[in-house]
């Protein structure tokens, strides 16, 4: 199913961040509708740096295409701030579709971008933002989703933010992300102007500026997609630093078996099973 078709339902689309194929095969096996692909995520894993600007849009071109040739669903893409002017998210918009994105996600900061939780960001004009969403629906060959988010709540103010995403959906946004509501009246208050004009979507960052609510919550406030984009980064990076500690200290995985696939457990994981058999039946033996 489209993702535009799936957003016409109305229960809310929750969309687990992933990063590279592994990422996306556990939360397909999960039973996720969709995926995002974080640039935060990207960021921590590939870069172990922070989520400030850094990986280049071809390294998410290249992630995206191995997240599509390991999971059917459709991909949401952060696509920061189209890395740089309109021209720029132009070429963003191609090539993250030739890749295989469903839906590109582009924000109002400045380039070079950071985490919509950290302070100190800076934003374009509304009018240049507007402009770069409609140059970005000019150039896309299909139906591919615009989510238009607005950093502007820490910068400008709420209601500047209101008035920035009001442009955003004139300008031709199919979904609004108003970034980093600081509580969960914000959060409804965005619902209320907002609900039936475009679906909503909130951003759920574990430890960052809104408090976390749970999807079911999401919903009969009236938002239509739940990202949480970080916390499988946050799950295994807390997993992997005991991990080193525990090996380090012991000198065998002993110790951390329980947390652990064994090596047949993680083949199950990624399907290695099915991958051998398929082998067999395309080895000219049959
Ligand atoms: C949504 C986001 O742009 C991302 O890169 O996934 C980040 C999330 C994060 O930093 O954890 C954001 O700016 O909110």
């Amino acid at each position: 199913m489209s993702l535009r078709k799936r957003l016409s339902s109305s229960d809310i689309l929750i969309a687990p961040g992933v990063y590279d194929g592994l990422t996306a095969a556990l939360a397909t096996d999960a039973g996720f509708e969709a995926l995002y692909l974080s640039g935060a995520a990207v960021a921590y894993t590939r870069l172990g740096r922070p989520d400030i600007g850094l990986s280049t849009a071809s390294e998410m071109a290249d992630t995206m295409a191995l997240i599509a040739d390991r999971s059917d669903l459709p991909v949401i893409m952060d696509a920061d701030t189209g890395f740089g002017n309109a021209l720029n998210a132009r070429r963003t918009m191609v090539s993250y579709e030739r890749a295989g994105a469903a839906a590109l996600q582009v924000e109002d900061q400045t380039y070079p971008k950071r985490c919509g939780h950290l302070s100190d960001k800076s934003l374009v004009s509304r009018a240049e933002m507007a402009d770069k969403i409609a140059a970005m629906a000019d150039a896309r060959r299909h139906d591919t989703l615009i989510i238009a988010r607005t950093d502007a709540i820490a910068v400008e103010g709420f209601e500047a933010a209101v008035d920035r995403a009001g442009a955003y959906i004139e300008a031709g946004a199919d979904v609004l992300f108003i970034e980093a509501p600081r509580d969960t009246a914000e959060l409804g208050r965005i619902a209320q102007t907002f609900k039936g004009q475009v679906p909503l979507l909130a951003n759920m960052v574990e430890g960052g500026a809104t408090p976390i609510s749970s999807a079911q919550d999401l919903q009969a406030m009236g938002f239509d997609i739940v990202i949480f984009p970080g916390g499988i980064v946050r799950a295994l990076a807390r997993t992997a630093h005991d991990y080193y500690s525990s090996l380090k200290k012991a000198g065998s995985n002993i110790p951390f078996a329980d947390r652990m696939y064994d090596f047949d457990g993680l083949n199950e994981a990624i399907g290695t099973p099915e991958m051998l058999a398929l082998g067999k039946r395309y080895d000219g033996t049959s």
